[in-house]
């Protein structure tokens, strides 16, 4: 008997619910056969190639949310891929833990196996990789059942998890933005806010501070304080983290930060972070730039990732030729800079005609 069945399936309230744009290829909806946990699998666009996204394993008040989630962050996923130069599509896997339970080891193990047989499914058109809630090491369950997932740790074969390549993507990104703001890239004495301490934020927090940022840091997780004593970041609330007065928000948690209200209340010159999905709807790029606050998007500084485990996962892996890509980040970020000036449109939409180029779609703007 699956152990999380009842709970799964929850009644919700559809009220609450807001499900985005349907312009998916595929959506699969699974229970998983051992761990009685919703799967579904969100095939965004095999356009330039197999798609490939993550696996987040987090939280929902309901099954209808992680659809939501898996929708739009399958269809980020595209777009990132093609605004990175990869022969990529865009998807997007989401397992289910309803909120207040607790998913033991067994748990965690037989979800992704779940997964493993949900990918191998879908015959190839999706390649999984870790994501917020799983790791290296839950890869290579996953891999127990399917060939198509990278990033398994490097003692089992794989080229490990993408943290560090999406941290050297987003300090590109701040390099750039910086470079924008004030005609020089240094951070030194530069008063950054980082917002979420996790695999990535605590790099980037890391490298900022070694590189003479003054830091202010915030994680809804209060054990991540232990970084910003030993860096010597001031450490405030996660809602005070996005109206303290500083040269730069870094949103490093999880998605939708930017909504209306805190837009209203954010004191930076500008938004640039790995969180994904950062805006609570796409309104948040007008809003941002009528305040005059710079906002690199997130689909384009968190890139760094997926450019490691699509290159170092092929058999011609080439570790420089890797980092180089990952630091033309600051390139592409500048471009949408520039083009969303030129052009009068916001840098959501810049980045989204860039992406767009490459998928061979109508433009949106
Ligand atoms: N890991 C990667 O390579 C990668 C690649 C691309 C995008 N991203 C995105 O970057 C973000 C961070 O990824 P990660 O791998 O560091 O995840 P993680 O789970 O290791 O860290 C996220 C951290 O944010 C904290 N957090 C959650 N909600 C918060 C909030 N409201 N305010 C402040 N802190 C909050 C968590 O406690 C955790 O410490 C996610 O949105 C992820 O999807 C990560």
């Amino acid at each position: 008997m699956p152990a999380f069945a009842s709970a799964a399936h929850q009644p919700h309230d559809a009220q609450r619910i807001e499900l985005p744009d349907f312009d998916h290829e595929r959506v699969l909806v699974v229970t998983g056969a051992r761990s009685g946990l919703v799967i579904i699998v969100a095939v965004h666009s095999t356009v330039l190639g197999q798609a490939l996204g993550g696996a987040r394993l987090w939280a929902y008040d309901d099954w209808q949310d992680g659809l939501a989630d898996a929708l739009r962050l399958s269809a980020a996923m595209t777009l990132k891929n093609a605004a990175a130069g990869l022969s990529r599509g865009g998807g997007k896997a989401v397992i289910v833990i309803p909120r207040g339970t607790t998913l033991t080891e067994e748990g965690r193990s037989a979800a992704m196996l779940d997964l493993g047989d949900a990918v191998e499914s879908l015959g190839g058109s999706y390649m999984t990789a870790e994501d917020v809630g799983t790791s290296a090491e839950l890869m290579a369950v996953v891999a127990l059942r399917t060939a198509h997932v990278c990033g398994l740790p490097p003692e089992q074969g794989g080229v490990g998890e993408p943290a560090d390549a999406t941290a050297e993507g987003v300090l590109a990104a701040i390099r750039s933005t910086l470079q924008r703001l004030d005609g020089t890239d240094d951070a030194e004495g530069r008063h950054i806010v980082i917002s979420g301490l996790g695999n990535v934020g605590s790099r980037v927090a890391r490298a900022l501070s070694a590189a003479g940022a003054r830091l202010t840091v915030a994680d809804v997780n209060g054990a991540r304080r232990a970084l910003a004593d030993q860096l010597g970041a001031a450490w405030v609330a996660p809602d005070e983290a996005l109206t303290t007065q500083a040269d730069l928000l870094v949103p490093c948690g999880l998605g939708g930060v930017l909504t209306s209200a805190t837009i209203a209340g954010l004191r930076v010159k500008a938004v640039v972070g790995a969180a994904n999905n950062q805006l609570a709807d796409r309104t948040g790029a007008r809003l941002l730039a009528g305040r005059g606050i710079l906002w690199a998007p997130d689909f384009v500084v968190n890139a760094g990732g997926v450019i490691y485990l699509d290159a170092a996962s092929r058999p011609d892996a080439d570790l420089d030729g890797i980092a180089r890509r990952v630091d033309g980040i600051a390139d592409t970020v500048t471009r949408v800079f520039a083009d969303a000036e030129a052009s009068g449109i916001t840098t959501l939409e810049a980045a989204e005609r860039l992406a767009a180029e490459r998928l061979h779609r109508p433009l949106t703007v």
